[in-house]
């Protein structure tokens, strides 16, 4: 059933629509239709019993029973999911906000190049007027691959929409067209590629469809048959009325409606097996195939281009073709086939060691930052969903459980460039003091001058080249990806949504930051894990540590040490980390390492305070996962 007369029905339409907003088609559905004709089996079966409508049928393909079938599986659709679907985009405009140029979901549309046409022609050659029937076949459209690239780390330079090259057409003295070139797209390796299935909203009209759709705006059976005709044939200059009358071009038109239908048949049948592939290594040809024994002696050797995701269409037959016992001379060629038009959705799954899970503004980023000691370019400010798409950081340690973020000597992680530009902004607006610099991203130490403020900076850059002492330390490295914030409610897509957790789906562990200065760290560890388990039932299962970050604000470091409610402090403090430690030990057990209760680390973030303990507890876990025991 078309799912426009079903949200009318629904009353989420006011008026019913002249045509269905998916295939685009004027046909209106009876309401009731039945609705066990969705699969592909079934459309494969209703094109295949029109075998003998041949010549009179052939441009009129797709009956209304078709179209019925083919909608009739998005009955399932409810206003709760076009309201879901209405949350997803906003949440995808807001991650797309500040010019991030992180693309980790897109939907690419891909069609595989045209083939170039026949040619139709005779041999001219001096005293030889009358030579033989000489056009050449058209060229092979382009074929569309798609190859995981190790130098890619987003989609967002994956083309939404990837043509393939048309084939060269034939020419006269049996010349024939060429091939054209395979495309390829590009994309990071971590890529997961699925064809939108053939119910999806998403997907655009395939070949087939695509002409349906064009000859379906031609009002009238006799300019539609010409129409069809028009778009698979050739004529020999001023021979077209001709040829229409001919037997030959009659039986000719029959064998290229024949093939077309089997053709159509193998299409649907794709449906039923959609393409699907997890492109998480890099491959090469020596991978994924055996070099073919038979091929020429001699010849270079093939580029590995990927994985096939859409055939370029077949060249067009030139007129030599056509010659049979009667007729000597044909005046007719094919044109070239369509290249196959499939929707791809494409994610990119960010594989790392560790992933944060937290509630906004928890410091997931200021961790991050101060675990690596500022190498990660992670926004950290005081706003909810400063993050707006996963960061990715190394953390390389020591032996001695030393990390670079600690080597590096930088004593406080606050917020970085864009909250101080807003600052500036802000108080430029007010005419404040319209002279004022940003300051650097780190408060330095106050025992240092200005001058050691700018040395430390330029150290920071020169780190980043080979010889920083700390390379000579090294032991082992892990990967954590900061993500932005995840709040109740975000599998309805409330906020940010979820969508960025499918990054996490790959990581080998996951570690809660929660605020520990916050009135109720259990609640926020509890939705924290009842979204993991909303997205995907058993992820929380990854879930090995708590981080209670924020510890400094419980107790002021710098300020009242030994002085007036200090003690106190320090008791409520305690007594705040011990009722979390109870309820992690209540709730959050360690199903897959026998029960046990997860680790709480308190720690501050900012001031880089206890993250020894946390950086060995990560390395433990990116350890056991490389041994495979995660
Ligand atoms: N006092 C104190 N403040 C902290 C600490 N860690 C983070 N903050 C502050 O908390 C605020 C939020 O920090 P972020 O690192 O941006 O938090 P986030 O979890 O990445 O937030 P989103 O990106 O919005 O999800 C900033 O103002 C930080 O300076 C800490 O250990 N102590
Ligand atoms: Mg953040």
């Amino acid at each position: 059933m078309c799912l426009t007369s079903t949200l009318f029905r629904q009353r989420a339409l006011a008026k019913p629509p002249s045509s269905c907003w998916r295939c685009r088609r004027s046909v209106f559905v009876r309401a009731s239709s039945s609705t066990a004709k969705g699969d592909g089996r079934e459309i494969g079966r209703l094109e295949a019993s029109n075998d003998s409508a041949v010549a009179d049928d052939v441009y009129t393909h797709r009956t209304d029973d078709t179209h019925e079938s083919s909608v009739s599986s998005s009955t399932t659709t409810t206003l709760a999911d076009l309201e879901a679907a209405r949350r997803n985009r906003k949440s995808e405009w807001k991650r797309r906000q500040g010019g991030q140029s992180f693309l980790d979901h897109l939907i690419v549309t891909v069609r595989g190049g045209k083939g170039g046409n026949g040619c139709v022609a005779f041999h001219r050659e001096k005293f030889k007027p009358l030579g033989p029937p000489s056009g050449g076949n058209g060229g092979c459209g382009s074929d569309v691959y798609i190859l995981p690239t190790p130098a890619l780390t987003t989609l967002s330079s994956v083309p939404r929409r990837v043509h393939g090259l048309p084939g060269g057409s034939g020419q006269g003295t049996w010349q024939h067209g060429r091939n054209a070139e395979p495309t390829v797209i590009r994309v990071p390796v971590g890529t997961v590629v699925k064809e939108l299935g053939y119910d999806d909203p998403r997907r655009a009209p395939d070949e087939w469809e695509a002409e349906d759709e064009a000859l379906g705006e031609i009002s009238g059976e006799e300019e539609k048959k010409a129409a069809w005709r028009e778009r698979r044939w050739v004529h020999y200059p001023r021979w077209q009325d001709d040829n229409l009358e001919r037997d030959t071009f009659k039986q000719a038109e029959r064998a290229v409606w024949r093939e077309e239908r089997e053709r159509r048949w193998m299409r649907r049948q794709r449906y039923l097996d959609p393409l699907w592939l997890d492109l998480s290594t890099v491959e090469s040809e020596a991978d994924v195939s055996e070099r073919d024994v038979d091929a020429p002696l001699g010849l270079g050797k093939k580029e590995y281009l990927g994985h096939l995701v859409a055939r370029g269409g077949g060249g067009g037959l030139g007129n030599p073709n056509f010659v049979s016992q009667t007729s000597r001379s044909p005046k007719f060629a094919t044109k070239g086939q369509e290249g196959e038009r499939i929707a791809l959705s494409l994610e990119l799954k960010i594989l790392a060691d560790i992933g944060l899970v937290g509630m906004p503004n928890a410091g997931k980023s200021t961790l991050l930052r101060a675990l690596t000691g500022g190498r990660a370019k992670t926004e950290v400010a005081s706003y909810a969903f400063t993050t707006l798409n996963p960061v990715l950081g190394v953390i390389r340690v020591a032996d001695d459980g030393t990390f670079e973020g600690e080597f590096r000597g930088v004593n406080v992680f606050e917020e970085t460039a864009i909250e101080e530009e807003r600052e500036l902004e802000k108080q430029l607006a007010e005419h404040v003091d319209p002279s004022l610099e940003p300051t650097s991203s780190f408060i330095p130490d106050t025992s240092l001058s200005d001058s050691e403020v700018i040395v430390n900076e330029e150290e920071d850059n020169k780190d980043q080249q080979p010889g920083f002492p700390f390379d000579i330390l090294e032991s082992f490295r892990f990967t954590i990806s900061d993500n932005p914030g995840l709040i109740a409610g975000a599998s309805s897509n409330v906020g940010l949504g979820h969508s960025f957790l499918r990054s996490l789906e790959r990581s080998h562990a996951l570690v809660y930051v929660v605020d520990l200065a916050g009135d109720a760290p259990w609640d926020e560890l509890r939705a924290l894990r009842d979204e993991l388990e909303a997205y995907l039932p058993g992820m929380s299962e990854k879930a090995r540590l708590v981080i209670a970050n924020k510890a400094d604000l419980l107790v002021p470091l710098y300020e009242g040490d030994g002085g007036d409610g200090h003690e106190e402090a320090v008791e409520n403090a305690k007594a705040k980390l011990r009722r979390l430690e109870e309820f992690v030990k209540a709730e959050m057990v360690i199903s897959e390492g026998g029960e046990a209760a997860m680790d709480v680390i308190p720690v501050s973030a900012k001031y880089g305070q206890n993250l020894k303990k946390v950086v060995l507890a990560m390395k433990g876990y990116a350890e056991e996962a490389r041994r495979g025991v995660l």
